[in-house]
């Protein structure tokens, strides 16, 4: 039988990107095949799956992984007015199948680092929101980086924006993201998505100043709709 481990469900609005303030559930997975420098989520395997019942309590019922998943889109149903329903982790692609066996009365939304094609395939119809987070990592952080780019490109084109699912692009900017590291996906991948969202990293000392931000905005816009969302869950310490 199909299962998954999860860390946590909970209910929360979209802190990031176009959807911001949209009503959510988020279905957290756990595992990841990247390891990022800037990360902010514990990616590891847990025994339990936290499980916020009543919606912004705080207050969570553990329970026991790994979860089918049936299970969890119980508990995701038990959950009202819902706009979609957020898939992250960890990396959610690393559970394609369990995904496409999800049964939830909202929308699917993918949070993906965008580099298991793969997997992407699997959930292509599956998925109504797709929040690829494009990866501009150090090269000593990636086992092969032309490969990366490669299997990136891949993904937002399986993952497309077409009448059915919106696809847009997430990029995380460090101090050390340059623009043309940038432009080498973008270029490949606009026509595939509906905007591009920098979002400035949160760690206040690997931040990068917010001219340079203005910068970047500006040598993109002529391109794709481009646009400047730091995550605003943080601000205000909601889930
Ligand atoms: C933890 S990841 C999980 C989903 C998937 N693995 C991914 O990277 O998109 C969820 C989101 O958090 C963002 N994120 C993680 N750490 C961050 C940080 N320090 N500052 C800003 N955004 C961050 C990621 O870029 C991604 O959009
Ligand atoms: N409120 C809220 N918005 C989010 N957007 C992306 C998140 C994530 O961790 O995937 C996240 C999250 O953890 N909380
Ligand atoms: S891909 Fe996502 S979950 Fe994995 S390390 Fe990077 S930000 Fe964290
Ligand atoms: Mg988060």
């Amino acid at each position: 039988m199909m299962e998954a481990s999860l860390s946590e469900i909970f209910c929360s609005v979209q802190g990031e990107g176009p959807y911001v303030g949209y009503r959510q559930a988020f279905v957290r997975f756990t595992g990841c095949n990247l390891k990022c420098n800037y990360c902010d989520t514990p990616v590891g395997a847990t025994e339990y799956c936290k499980f916020e019942e009543v919606p912004g309590s705080n207050v969570f019922r553990d329970v026991k992984n790994p979860l089918s998943p049936s299970e969890v889109s119980e508990m995701v149903n038990s959950y009202s007015s819902l706009h979609s329903v957020s898939l992250t982790g960890g990396e959610p692609l690393l559970c394609a199948d369990f995904i496409s066996s999800m049964e939830t009365n909202a929308p699917l939304y993918l949070e993906s680092n965008m580099t298991l094609p793969h997997m992407a395939k699997k959930v292509k119809d599956k998925v109504s929101y797709v929040s690829g987070d494009v990866k501009l990592l150090p090269h000593s952080l990636l086992d092969d980086p032309e490969l990366h780019l490669d299997r990136t490109i891949e993904c937002f084109r399986t993952l497309r924006t077409t009448k059915d699912r919106d696809c847009f692009c997430k990029i995380v900017v460090t101090r050390d993201t340059s623009a043309d590291e940038i432009e080498g996906v973008v270029g490949a991948i606009s026509g595939y998505i509906s905007s591009l969202i920098l979002q400035p990293v949160t760690q206040k000392d690997m931040q990068p100043e917010p001219g340079y931000m203005l910068e970047l905005q500006e040598s993109f816009l002529n391109e794709v709709n481009t646009r400047i969302i730091p995550q605003t869950h943080k601000m205000w310490g909601c889930l």
